[in-house]
């Protein structure tokens, strides 16, 4: 039988992975308050329809940095595919282009970039990165993702160092299994051929200077991943990037940060229109990405959804996970009397009387 709900999927998943992976999946930093509260935001704004309205089917289609997509929903980049699945990358891509949906590729894909292109055979690709100190491996890489055909770069900054994740190191998670490697991270060799992977470099050094150094280094438009603090959003704007992604980095990084649901509207009104915004961190329901729109989004990222339909049936599996998510999301969109994104607006948000004594005491 097929799972009902993404939260049916991931029990799935469970089932299947090997309890080390499966908690390297799902879990978050230090005592995972922030991985928590991501979900819990969600269930605890309510939605108050409009009715009457007569929008007709909702139109879900929309075009994010000059690529068309089916729906506001974009595959967050998650590290090591083939530890889900045997089909790895390849699978998610081949299921996110049957979709018309865009693929965020982990730099620590298990895949190489251009056979996970390959795999893709014409849907949209976008890269995430760590900046590297060392750029001129970095600069080696974005070529290489260019020449990919990847349609942007997705440059994550929530991660000058790594977040503690205490489930792995519980369960003596350290490394790949043999076999497994971050494909991309093997440098070039003679001949064509790959030297060995390099581990991931996190670095605290990383700063603004860098963002400017990566404008000048490509013509893809650059996203930033991880901002939280409105503050970062008004830089982003300022040292001309093309998008944020509102993102706790699903809580495995610092721990404690709020939910990204309610980090959102500062950040929506920092920007002011002027750059897409796309939010990630617990969407697990239609409903929850009503809710990321009509607080200021243009679009959301999924993350651990896509591992768990990997892990449960590959291709199939991730297939599955985009088609609940967008007829859960058109059936919401109607319910709440919306024809399109630009119908789901603050409107349909309930804020209780509590919680407005709250935010005024
Ligand atoms: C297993 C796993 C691996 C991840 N790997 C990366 C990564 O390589 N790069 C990155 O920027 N974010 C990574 N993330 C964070 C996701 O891009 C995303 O921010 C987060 O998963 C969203 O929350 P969700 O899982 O609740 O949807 C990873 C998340 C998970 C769960
Ligand atoms: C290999 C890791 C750096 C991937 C990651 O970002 C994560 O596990 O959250």
């Amino acid at each position: 039988m097929k799972a009902l709900s993404l939260r049916e999927l991931e029990a799935e998943a469970q089932r299947r992975l090997e309890p080390g992976a499966y908690d390297l999946f799902a879990g978050g930093a230090d005592d995972e308050v922030t991985l928590r509260a991501n979900e819990n935001a969600f269930a605890r704004l309510g939605l108050v329809p409009r009715v009457l309205r007569g929008r007709g089917r909702p139109q879900l289609e929309t075009t994010l940095l000059g690529c068309r997509t089916s729906m506001p929903i974009v595959i967050a980049p998650t590290a090591f595919h083939r530890l889900a699945h045997p089909d790895g990358e390849r699978a998610t891509a081949r299921a996110a282009a049957a979709a018309g949906a865009i693929m965020t590729v982990s730099m620590a894909s298990t895949t190489a970039i251009e056979e996970i292109a390959e795999a893709s055979a014409g849907g949209t690709l976008w890269f995430q990165l760590y900046l590297q100190p060392d750029l001129g491996f970095t600069e080696a890489l974005i070529r290489r993702v260019e020449a990919a055909g990847c349609k942007a770069l997705v440059v994550t900054v929530d991660s000058p160092v790594f977040g503690r994740r205490e489930r792995d190191l519980r369960n003596g998670f350290t490394d790949l299994p043999s076999g497994l490697c971050c494909e991309n991270m093997r440098p070039a060799g003679p001949g064509g051929t790959r030297g060995p992977a390099r581990p991931i470099a996190f670095s605290e050094a990383l700063s603004w200077e860098h963002i400017d150094w990566l404008r000048k280094s490509t013509s893809l438009p650059l996203v930033l991943k991880g901002l939280v603090h409105p503050a970062d959003a008004k830089m982003a704007l300022e040292r001309g990037v093309d998008a944020v992604l509102v993102s706790n980095h699903g809580g495995r990084q610092l721990d404690t940060i709020p939910a990204t649901l309610e980090l959102l509207p500062p950040i929506a009104e920092a920007i002011g229109g002027r750059l897409p915004i796309l939010l990630d961190g617990g969407i697990r329901r239609g409903t929850d990405i009503v809710k990321a729109l009509a607080l200021g989004a243009n679009a959301v990222a999924i993350g651990r959804p896509v591992l768990w339909g990997l892990a449960a049936e590959g291709e199939a599996g991730v297939a599955h996970v985009l088609e609940t998510l967008r007829s859960e999301l058109e059936r919401a969109m109607a319910l709440c009397g919306c024809g399109s994104a630009s119908d789901v607006g603050p409107e349909l948000l309930h804020v209780s009387r509590w919680e407005k004594q709250c935010r005024t005491s």
